[in-house]
Formats: C-alpha cells, sequence, structure tokens
C-alpha cells in the first residue's frame, strides 16, 4: 500500500514571555504528549495514524514508519531547526506490554507539533501535498492558536474562552475487587518461596468516572504542575506522568533509567533513603530490572554503563531507587531484513527495534521474564493494554524517547472514564497489604489530577 503523499513545514515561533509550552495544555485537546520541567512536543490533529496487534507489534510499526517517512516531502527547515529532536514529522507511540492485548499499538502522526527544547521553539504543520495553501497558521487556527509577529498565542476568539471547568468524578472499582489483588500477591510470594520465579510485578486498575467529558490537556497540564520531574505523556488513548524512561535514543547514543524499589513519599528523605539502600530486599528487586536491561540491550549496545549504586528518586507521591544507564548502539548491515529488504549502509536499529529489546524489562514483568510473564497473565487477569508498555514519540532523524507507560490510564472514547493502573515488584518477603498500599501510592498522580477521591 502507498501512503498518502504528505509534506511538512516547520518555522521557528516565539512563546509569549513568562509562558512555557506546558502552559498552553489546558486550552489544547492534544492528541500527542511528551514533556517534562515545561518544554518537550505537543502533538496535535492527525495527519496519519498506523495500529498493530501481536507479536510483530514493534516491526510493524517501524516498518510502517520507515515507509510513512518516505512518503513526506520535508521544507528546508531554518538552521536553528536542523537536528532539533522531535522537530519535522514526528510520531506519538504507545505500544501494549503483552503481544496478547487486545489493545491497539499505535503510531499517531499528528497534523501540528508544538516543540521547544533546548531554548529552539518551533512549530512543525503536515499535510497534504496537494493542499496549496498548507500554512502554518491555517493549521494553528484550526486548533484554536495563532501567531501574531512570530509569537505563538491563543486564537484571538479562542483567547476569551476559559479553559473547561473541570467534571466531578468518582472513583469506582476496577477490572476485580481489591480483595483479588492481595490474594494475587499472596499467590506470587508463593511462587517465589517455591523457587519458580525470582520476581514478579502484579498489577491492578480502578477506574474513574466523570459527569462530563474530561479534558486530556487539563490533566496533562495538571501533572505537569505536581509531577514536573516525571516525563508527562499521551500517545493514543494513554496518558499519564511516567519517570522510568526504558530507552531515550539520539542518534548513536541511547540512555535509559531503570526504576524498581519504592517507598511511599510521605516518609522523610533520610529515612527513605536508609529504607531503600540498606534493605536487601530492595535492592535485590532494583538489581534484577537492572540485569534484566543490561541482557536484552547486550546485541544491540556496546559501551553500556549503568550508575552504581543506584540513587534515590524522589517524586510527590513515591520514593524509587533508579538506576541510569548509557550506551552506543551498534550499527549493523543485517538488521535491514527486519524493515524493509534492501541492503542498506550500516546503521543502528530502528529506535522501536531497539524498544522492543529492552521491553519487558524486570521492573514491570519479572524474573525470568517468561515464567513471570505467564504469573502474571494468571494472576493479575487483566488486559493491561498499553500500561507498562513502551509510550513516546519516533522522529525522522534516529531520535526517539520511549519512557514505561506508567501512573496513567486509558481514557474512553466519549472522555467520561479513565482506567487507572498501578503495579508492584513482588520479591521474597513481599506483604500483600503493603503491596496494596503502594499501588494507591503510585495511583495518586492521576487521582489527583483527575480529582478523584483517593482511597486508603
Ligand atoms: C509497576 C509500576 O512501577 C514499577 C514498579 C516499581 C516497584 O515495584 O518498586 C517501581 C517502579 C516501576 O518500575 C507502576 O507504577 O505501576
Amino acid at each position: 500500500m502507498h501512503a498518502q503523499s504528505l509534506r511538512a513545514v516547520s518555522v521557528t515561533v516565539a512563546l509569549p514571555d513568562d509562558v512555557a509550552l506546558t502552559d498552553l495544555l489546558p486550552r489544547l485537546q492534544p492528541s500527542g504528549t511528551w514533556v517534562r520541567h515545561g518544554e518537550g512536543i505537543i502533538g496535535l490533529g492527525v495527519a496519519d495514524r498506523a495500529a498493530a496487534h501481536g507479536s510483530e507489534r514493534f516491526a510493524e510499526l517501524a516498518h510502517w514508519w520507515e515507509r510513512r517517512l518516505e512518503s513526506i516531502t520535508e521544507d528546508p527547515r531554518p538552521e536553528q531547526l536542523r537536528d532539533v529532536p522531535g522537530c519535522g514529522p514526528t510520531a506519538f507511540t504507545s505500544v501494549t506490554y503483552s503481544s496478547d492485548s487486545a489493545a491497539d499499538s499505535v503510531l499517531v502522526l499528528p497534523e501540528l507539533v508544538l516543540g521547544s527544547v533546548a531554548g529552539r521553539t518551533w512549530v512543525t504543520v503536515i499535510g497534504e501535498q496537494s493542499e496549496g495553501d498548507l500554512t502554518v497558521e491555517a493549521v494553528l487556527d484550526r486548533h484554536g492558536l495563532g501567531i501574531e509577529d512570530g509569537v505563538l498565542a491563543p486564537a484571538k476568539d479562542a483567547a476569551d474562552t476559559a479553559p473547561e471547568t473541570a467534571p466531578e468524578t468518582a472513583l469506582q472499582e476496577g477490572t476485580h475487587p481489591v480483595s483479588h489483588y492481595l490474594q494475587a500477591v499472596e499467590a506470587g510470594v508463593q511462587a517465589i518461596a517455591e523457587r519458580r520465579l525470582e520476581k514478579l510485578v502484579l498489577g491492578r486498575d480502578v477506574v474513574v468516572t466523570a459527569d462530563a467529558p474530561l479534558s486530556a490537556g487539563s490533566v496533562l497540564a495538571a501533572l505537569t504542575r505536581e509531577y514536573s520531574d516525571c516525563w508527562i505523556y499521551r500517545a493514543g488513548e494513554v496518558l499519564g506522568a511516567t519517570p522510568e524512561m526504558l530507552v531515550t535514543v539520539r542518534g548513536e547514543r541511547m540512555a535509559a533509567r531503570v526504576l524498581a524499589g519504592t517507598v511511599d513519599g510521605s516518609l522523610p528523605t533520610d529515612e527513605a533513603s536508609v529504607l531503600l539502600m540498606e534493605d536487601p530486599k530492595q535492592r535485590t528487586e532494583h538489581e534484577i530490572a537492572v540485569q534484566s536491561l543490561l541482557t536484552q540491550l547486550a546485541p544491540v549496545v556496546e559501551v553500556i554503563s549503568a550508575q552504581n549504586p543506584p540513587t534515590v528518586l524522589r517524586l510527590p507521591n513515591v520514593y524509587h531507587l533508579s538506576t541510569d544507564v548509557t550506551g552506543r548502539l551498534v550499527k549493523d548491515c543485517t538488521d535491514s531484513g527486519r524493515v524493509g529488504a534492501e541492503p542498506v549502509a550500516p546503521r543502528v536499529p530502528p529506535a522501536l527495534l531497539v524498544a522492543e529489546r529492552a521491553h519487558p524489562t524486570a521492573a514491570i514483568c519479572g524474573t525470568p521474564t517468561a515464567t513471570a510473564a505467564e504469573f502474571i497473565a494468571r494472576l493479575e487477569d487483566l488486559d493491561r493494554g498499553p500500561f507498562t508498555g513502551p509510550v513516546g514519540w519516533v522522529d525522522g532523524q534516529g531520535n526517539a524517547d520511549f519512557g514505561v507507560a506508567l501512573r496513567g490510564g486509558i481514557l474512553s472514547a466519549d472522555r467520561r472514564h479513565m482506567r487507572l493502573y498501578a503495579g508492584c515488584g513482588i520479591v521474597a518477603g513481599s506483604e500483600p497489604e503493603s503491596e496494596l498500599a503502594e499501588t494507591w501510592a503510585k495511583l495518586r498522580p492521576m487521582l489527583g489530577a483527575l480529582r478523584a477521591q483517593p482511597v486508603g
């Protein structure tokens, strides 16, 4: 199938004084978002979209993206925007945790991307090649934005419209009652005691209902205010604030941030540090997660280095043990077999295939991986959909960010429901009640952003 020809135009813009990119979120309905510390990229509208399922979902999406890029003609970019990650044609992506999921794994190419990275601010628009009037102004206008003297601002008629008032929300039980989670953890601990596996990550869901459609932009804005150290994401229907980076790719360089080992955020910092750094259970759980990533990436990464010992990451709701990993991707000329048949010059594997290698780490699945995945399917009895899968973006220049889709949820088509997910790593000696409490702590960012009453 031939993809329709599209054209991409990028221009530099300025933001109004004292306005960060993320300040625009409450007025917008983003089709994609990836922001942290006030900067990043926000996608609006959809120029094209791919969906994939099953065990080849990563390869299918990688293939689609390569073909898609071939049929986009990009106007020359202003000098300042060359080599800016996320500038030009960029797609937001979410891949399901399991190949058995009924949910879509997606790549969404927005018709408009607002970007602000390292002092460079821009707009990229994507439209039909034949559309003579693909102007940045016209596309911005469709999304309630305008540009005056090079400064981005709400469109004149949109400027007076206050953001919608937040709907009333209520918290409801998820797929199973809470007792199901306690039993699942107990069964997991039992299986670990019997040495059938070493670590297992068990999740559960809750549902938030709203009396009017929820605004994705407002929810994302609330997350950026409270969780600015996290990557605030939206791709397809999943959105949230993740502190964990599965893999970030910048050309030949890669990096990751592995998190595993958690204590509640209400503890004083020194107490939390002792509980995390000096508890062999927490350190083992963390080490297993780091090792799983290093092992899985070994075939595609050389000169990989991991921080040792781990550090303690402080977030408003929890503290985590955290390890940053960096490495250089291996150039390979044989990898083209998976994505295209033609012989190509040696190059690093497409970022989606690097993410496929890295996923699932023991931080969100367990060890050994296959055994843990079987236990998860049976004990959780839940279609995780995108939860714990890779989420982020890929551009046309070999850059990508894939977070782990944590601390988030799925927005229903009518925007009146969100299904939120949280899970915990279970190792020898884990206690069901404390794991349950940890899931509530991990649900707190989304419950807060949705103004739904946390329980427990
Ligand atoms: C599964 C989740 O988080 C993962 C599990 C962690 C743990 O058990 O300590 C910590 C960070 C994440 O890797 C979640 O947030 O739902």
